[in-house]
């Protein structure tokens, strides 16, 4: 069997990438720090799976096992030595935390005169998330380990699409996910081209793709949950059965296309159109319960300058396009509470410390005043 290391055994990991890994006959080696999901992993070998729809059906992945990397980083050395493809779904704050290990299992296979061409797949919400990770990485190895890198290893860009909510069930290891998923790796920058995972989709390039879907899925599901916060709702079905919530989800979408129309000739109205209204009834899902709390989690990275609402902001000003509702909700993001969230928590404690306009400066990153200024007025006349 062929063998796969994936960092992050949470819901994406296991409700996800390791459903198409298992399809594809690799053995799964999950690295993770929860400590009861590693050990049901290691001790059942296997977990399933269900899709949440009429039928609920249930799918069994095996040949699966699990290392503790705050215990046995040695252990995820030697599985990335061993390995043939290495995925992450671990959070984009994250991967500067596991890089230092991914590079040491790279140069375990320099040692060992390996000249197997491995890809290490980024699958987080993020745009260019295995660029990211390659430069963290990077940062740890020496001149000669980067001919190495040159030579045999990949960091193929990637867009996985899949609601895996939060999960509350008695096993650890059980997950219920939507039926529909999507996940497309960047084809040019593979180094290991005799893995065509059955399942994926690879594409030229990966940008209109990755923009097509953060900003119709991330920014449209996070414009939910913030406008659903800001009216007191702790559900995504529920904020969506409000009026206000959905009409600021359709306008949204609107602006989304605009931007997705007027950046890439490949994509067609009527076509958008269509993967929007999709998108709605996904988040509509009457067999998903997603509570806003996971949706709007890590707000000041979701204020980020190349994040679902600032990127499309910009774009959209630099076009003159409308972009008044990503505006409104970018605003609603100021004020978003959440005392177990650390990012939530800290943004309050920023804005009742600073001048709000240093915080917006700081958060998002724009330089062009007239930006700022519209989304301070927006805060403002919240
Ligand atoms: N849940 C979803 O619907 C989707 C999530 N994603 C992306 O996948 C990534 C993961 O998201 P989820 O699976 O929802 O989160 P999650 O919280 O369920 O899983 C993350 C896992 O990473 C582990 N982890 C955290 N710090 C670690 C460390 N230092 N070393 C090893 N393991 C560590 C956690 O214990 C957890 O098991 C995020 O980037 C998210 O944006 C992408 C598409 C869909
Ligand atoms: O993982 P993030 O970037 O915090 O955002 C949560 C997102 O994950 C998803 O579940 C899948 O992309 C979205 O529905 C949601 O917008």
């Amino acid at each position: 069997m062929k063998k796969a290391v994936h960092f992050g055994a949470g819901n994406i990991g296991r409700g996800f990438i390791g459903e198409i890994l298992h399809q594809n006959d690799f053995d799964v080696t999950f690295v993770d720090v929860n400590e009861t999901v590693i050990d049901a992993l290691n001790a059942r070998g296997g977990y399933e799976i269900e899709l949440a729809e009429d039928a609920a059906t249930r799918i069994a992945i095996t040949h699966v096992s699990g290392i503790n990397n705050a215990k046995n980083p040695e252990g995820v050395v030697q599985a990335i030595k061993n390995a043939n493809i290495v995925t992450t779904a671990i959070g984009p704050n994250i991967l500067p935390y596991i890089a230092e290990l991914i590079a040491k299992g790279i140069q375990a296979r320099k040692t060992a005169n390996s000249t197997a061409p491995i890809d290490f797949i980024a699958c987080e919400n993020m745009i260019g998330g295995s660029d990211f990770l390659k430069t963290k990485v990077l940062t740890y190895l020496s001149d000669e380990d980067l001919a190495y890198v040159d030579s045999y290893v990949g960091f193929p860009n990637a867009a996985v699409d899949r609601i895996v909510p939060g999960q509350t069930h008695t096993d650890p290891l059980f997950v219920v996910v939507e039926p529909f998923s999507e996940w497309v790796i960047d084809e040019s920058q593979l180094k290991n081209t005799l893995i065509h995972l059955n399942g994926v989709h690879y594409a030229d390039d990966l940008e209109p793709f990755i923009e097509r879907k953060l900003f119709s899925v991330n920014t449209g599901h996070a414009t939910v949950a913030y406008t659903g916060y800001y009216y007191g709702y702790q559900t995504i079905d529920t904020a969506l059965q409000d009026a206000r919530v959905m009409a600021a989800l359709v306008d949204t979408q609107q602006e989304t296309r605009a931007l997705l129309l007027a950046k890439w000739a490949l994509f067609d109205e009527a076509e958008l159109i269509a993967y929007h209204e999709k998108i709605r009834g996904r988040f509509v899902n009457p067999h998903l319960s997603d509570d806003i709390s996971r949706v709007a989690r890590t707000p000041i990275r979701k204020l980020g300058y190349n994040e679902r609402f600032i990127r499309p902001i910009r774009e959209l000003n630099d076009r003159n396009l409308s972009f008044k509702t990503h505006l409104a909700t970018a605003a609603k993001i100021f004020k978003y509470q959440d005392a177990a969230d650390e990012q939530a928590v800290d943004l309050q404690k920023r804005i009742a410390s600073e001048p709000l306009q240093t915080v917006i400066k700081s958060v998002t990153e724009l330089k062009d005043d007239k930006l700022i200024k519209a989304l301070q007025d927006s805060i403002e006349a919240l």
